[in-house]
């Protein structure tokens, strides 16, 4: 399925490139504006960070809302106090877009992961000139020179890279690359099971100074609080927060978890 979604990710990039080349990704990003320090937005505090994620659908859950306005859950995130913001933008099995992305740039200013399946400079140069300050780099889908380069290609560019594991020796490969931001997927992504267990088995294995990210499966206040107590110092949630009638109270609830 990783296999999957990557190649889905790719061919739209392909599409997409075919409209706007790489020079004009560069003109764009010569004329927007600095990437924000996710890094200082993201570090450890006396309570949990939340990042807030813009998801309309999944393979895992199928239609989860049907989000109209992202700017406008967006800003209800920024209200309820999350300290980022993630956008889905793969468009066929998460039915989301790099106009999301920009949309919800405009409407906070607070930094925005692009969530996407990353395996090419071109879709870091994209996700640069749309908006975005933080990418997601999942290793388990990314051969090490391959994962090293766009790695190292995102710092040039001023991105922030969350490196995406899900077992100790991926920790080990994310720590390997220098990343300063390792998150943790409770969702295997091949069987889509999820594994709220999982965090506290390998947050241990990311070194003191790097900053720990739990991914996926917030389903209530007791998960985030499980997080935490397990070293966590983000938390990435998605379904929870748009399925919610209150998506601002929700993430307040989330945040102050200390
Ligand atoms: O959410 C999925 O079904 C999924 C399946 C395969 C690859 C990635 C997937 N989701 C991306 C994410 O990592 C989550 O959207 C994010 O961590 C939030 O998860 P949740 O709070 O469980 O919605």
């Amino acid at each position: 399925m990783l296999g999957d979604l990557y190649a889905s990710a790719l061919s739209e990039a392909r599409a997409r490139e075919e409209q706007i080349g790489i020079s004009a990704l560069e003109a764009m990003i010569a004329e927007g504006a600095a990437p924000l320090d996710a890094l200082t937005a993201l570090s450890p505090t006396e309570t949990v960070r939340v990042i807030a994620e813009v998801k309309r659908s999944s393979p895992a859950q199928g239609d989860l809302a049907q989000i109209p306005d992202p700017q406008l859950l967006a800003q209800q995130y920024e209200a309820g106090g999350a300290s980022a913001i993630s956008v889905l933008t793969e468009q066929q099995y998460f039915n989301g877009s790099l106009q999301d992305l920009a949309a919800v740039r405009k409407a906070v200013s607070l930094p925005i992961l692009r969530k996407d399946f990353i395996a090419t400079e071109y879709q870091l140069l994209e996700s640069r000139a749309f908006g975005a300050d933080i990418v997601l780099l999942i290793v388990a889908g990314l051969e090490q020179p391959l994962l090293q380069r766009l790695y190292d290609f995102a710092g040039e560019l001023g991105l922030t890279a969350l490196v995406e594991t899900h077992s100790a020796e991926e920790v080990s490969r994310a720590v390997d690359l220098g990343a300063e931001l390792i998150g943790v997927n409770a969702r295997n992504l091949t069987t889509f099971e999820v594994d709220r267990g999982l965090f506290e088995r390998v947050a241990d294995q990311i070194p003191a100074g790097i900053t720990r990210v739990a991914e996926s499966a917030v389903a209530s206040l007791s998960d985030v609080e499980r997080y935490r107590e397990a070293g966590a110092d983000a938390v990435l949630v998605g379904a929870a927060l748009v399925q919610d009638s209150d998506p601002a109270q929700l993430v307040a609830s989330f945040a102050a978890v200390s």
